[in-house]
């Protein structure tokens, strides 16, 4: 069977008053018929220009995108009936209702006759009471709901979500996981970029790292976990740490985190804070998470690699 999505030597290169930006570099990989795939990476890594292509919005430079085998630029409209793409960016029309615009979206699909699918999305994502209200009445994690029920109206076999989480509150967050995570059980294939690592750490079996445009890390999010094998010493303290164990340390305001590979290190590193005159607060230890192996991985690739 084909791949769910297959990306081959994907190349993006913009021209920019500074140069030529190369934004995506040689990104091949293949996801799945029903995994829930990862796309990870920093500020300006990439995600979003291979989501454009990948939608058919932007044309790579070099480089294949497929869709279950259908080429989303030689056969667009094949590819895109497969695709359920969730934009980043909220996309409404302000006159219509909230049925209105998923009725619309159907039409764009050629479909007629799916409201029962229409209610069930609408129940899914706790929009039911909210149908006939107008798209412009609505907040704005209501209108994000919106964006998700119409990229799922023609049952897309792929739900691409382009980092639906980003400023939304935790109930959104959790009825938007239930209700993906049911279509995925059901076979439906998830690509999900965020920024979120405990989400991807969560939901994903599968994660691609970018960094300035190249895959850095692809593997079982299991195996990302496991290359983390080391703890983590964290506590809080006002106080800036000395330039040996800064170096080792990852500071984030009052909270201090430090790798400790064993019991012995965990002593070591105490003793050399309280010998530093350190004054510690909620001192615990914990293992290495998704987002120690991310930063690991990201502070190994020098900055300003995308420059061609
Ligand atoms: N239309 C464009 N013209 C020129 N440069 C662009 C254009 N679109 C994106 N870029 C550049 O390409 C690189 C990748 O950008 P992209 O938006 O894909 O990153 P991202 O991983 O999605 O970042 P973020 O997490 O901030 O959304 C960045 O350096 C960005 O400035």
């Amino acid at each position: 069977m084909s791949a769910a999505i297959s990306f081959q030597q994907v190349n993006k290169r913009f021209d920019t008053s500074r140069g030529p930006l190369q934004a995506l570099q040689d990104v091949t990989f293949d996801i799945q018929p029903g995994e829930f795939f990862g796309l990870l990476g920093p500020n300006g890594a990439g995600k979003t220009t291979l989501i454009s292509i990948l939608a058919g919005l932007s044309r790579p430079t070099r480089g294949r995108v497929t869709v279950f085998g259908a080429d989303v630029h030689a056969q667009p409209m094949e590819a895109r009936r497969r695709l359920g793409i969730v934009p980043q960016e909220l996309v409404f029309d302000p006159f219509f209702t909230v049925r209105e615009a998923l009725r619309f979206q159907s039409g764009y699909f050629g479909i007629q006759g799916n409201g029962a699918w229409i209610d069930e999305l609408l129940a899914g994502l706790g929009l039911a009471d909210k149908a006939d209200t107008n798209m412009r009445q609505l907040s704005g994690g209501m209108k994000r709901r919106v964006m998700v029920a119409q990229a799922l109206v023609h049952r897309p076999q792929v739900i691409v979500l382009d980092e639906p989480t980003a400023g939304v509150d935790v109930e959104l967050r959790q009825t938007l996981w239930a209700f993906i995570s049911r279509l995925n059980r059901d076979g439906c294939t998830v690509l999900l970029t965020t920024h979120y690592l405990e989400e991807a750490e969560a939901l994903c079996g599968r994660i691609a790292m970018l960094r300035a445009g190249r895959v850095i890390a692809l593997e079982r999010t299991a195996e990302l976990l496991r290359r983390a094998s080391s703890n983590v010493l964290h506590f809080k303290t006002d106080q800036a740490l000395p330039d040996a164990l800064a170096a080792r340390a990852r500071v984030t305001g009052r909270i201090k985190q430090i790798k400790v590979h064993d019991a012995y290190e965990v002593e070591q590193t105490l003793a050399a804070l309280r010998q530093a005159g350190i004054v510690m607060e909620d001192i615990e230890v914990h293992k290495a998470d998704l987002e120690d192996v991310f930063l690991e991985l990201m502070a190994g690739q020098p900055d300003g690699e995308g420059r061609a």
